[in-house]
């Protein structure tokens, strides 16, 4: 029997929604906050959410606005975007207990500051046990019972297993780890390369292309994150590997689908979150900052900051030098 009984899940976008359904699914008491009043009655009274069409809330789940409602919870779930989720653990902070793990769901590096996840968590409520849970998982698919598997880490592997045993179910299925600093690498990372692979569709260029870009941004993830002292295995596992593949692979994935857009020369989807426009700059800032070449991410940047064509960009990731695998 898990130690945890109730789960809070901060943020009511699609991913937040999702993640409360799989913990009412796994038998938590469950509160879903959303900062708006009215979207918070909407959805109580609706049982659905305009983030995720075509989903019905699990009936046991509470709905509120208030923030102190929401923080008497034996674990929170932080399921706003990254840019957010400093505002949104400073908001609930004052009233968790003390030792309450508090998860990133997001996926990004905060800018400005170039903390991590966990980070921002740990310097917004000191008091709480920062957790970090990332991995291939649409939104959509976790919230439809479709099987899915990703990674939670926290820094005492014991905290990590209880998490695991409190959100887990048969078709959402948690694996633990230690490494935090690599599941929050790889889920920040994955989403700046699927826009590169999303150019590579766009574009047309090919199935083998968008293969040799996939491994080729595997490799800069993974160089990036030894780096930082993350874990091979971590890095090759559902968070790193796992979560590049699926993203890179379907318009599916709201960046992937950036990429597509930026490729064909078209707007870019309106009113969707692309985590990677907006990790892209820091992460090519802390990339440049430990000397580690990161070609692709680099491309990705300057495309989105206008500094560079598409072709250009193409043409000087095709004529760099020839140079041994790794
Ligand atoms: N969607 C998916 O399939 C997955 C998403 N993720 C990650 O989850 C994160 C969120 O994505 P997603 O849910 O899709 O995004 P959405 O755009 O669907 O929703 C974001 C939600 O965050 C809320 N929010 C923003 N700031 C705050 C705040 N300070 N306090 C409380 N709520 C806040 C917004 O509220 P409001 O409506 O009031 O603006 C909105 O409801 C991203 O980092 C994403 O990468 C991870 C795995 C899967
Ligand atoms: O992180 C995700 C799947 O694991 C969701 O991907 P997108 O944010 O690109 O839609």
């Amino acid at each position: 029997m898990p130690a945890h009984k109730s789960v809070s899940v901060i943020g009511a976008g699609a991913w937040g929604t999702a993640l409360a359904d799989v913990a009412a699914r796994a038998g938590r008491k469950v509160t879903l906050y959303a900062r708006n009043a009215a979207h918070a009655a909407q959805i109580e009274a609706t049982r659905a959410n305009p983030k995720l069409p075509g989903v019905r809330l699990d009936p046991t789940i509470t709905v509120t606005s208030d923030i102190a409602t929401a923080a008497d919870a034996e674990i929170i779930l932080a399921a706003t975007p990254a840019q957010h989720l400093r505002a949104a653990v400073i908001h609930v902070a004052p009233h968790i207990k003390p030792r309450t793990p508090v998860i990133a769901c997001a996926k990004g590096i905060e800018h400005g500051t170039h903390r991590f996840m966990t980070e921002v968590i740990a310097e917004a409520a000191p008091q709480s046990v920062p957790a970090i849970l990332s991995g291939p998982s649409f939104a959509d698919d976790v919230a439809r019972g479709l099987p899915t598997a990703v990674t939670l880490a926290a820094q005492d592997e014991t905290v990590a297993i209880s998490l695991v045993q409190a959100l887990g179910s048969a078709t959402f299925r948690p694996y633990h780890t230690s490494d935090v600093r690599g599941v929050e690498i790889g889920g920040a990372a994955k989403n700046v390369l699927a826009i590169a692979a999303g150019i590579v569709v766009g574009r047309d260029l090919g199935a083998s292309a968008l293969a040799a870009l996939t491994t080729r941004g595997f490799s800069e993830l993974a160089r990036f994150g030894r780096a930082c002292g993350a874990r091979t295995e971590t890095l090759a596992g559902l968070s790193g590997l796992g979560d590049l593949l699926l993203s890179c692979s379907t318009a599916q994935s709201r960046n992937f689908a950036l990429g597509i857009a930026l490729g064909r020369g078209e707007a870019a989807p309106s009113g969707k979150l692309a985590e990677g426009a907006f990790t892209a700059p820091v992460l090519v800032e802390l990339a440049a900052s430990r000397q580690i070449d990161m070609p692709v991410s680099r491309a990705v940047a300057a495309i989105l900051a206008h500094k560079l064509t598409i072709d250009d960009a193409i043409e000087g990731l095709l004529t760099r030098p020839f140079k041994a695998e790794g």
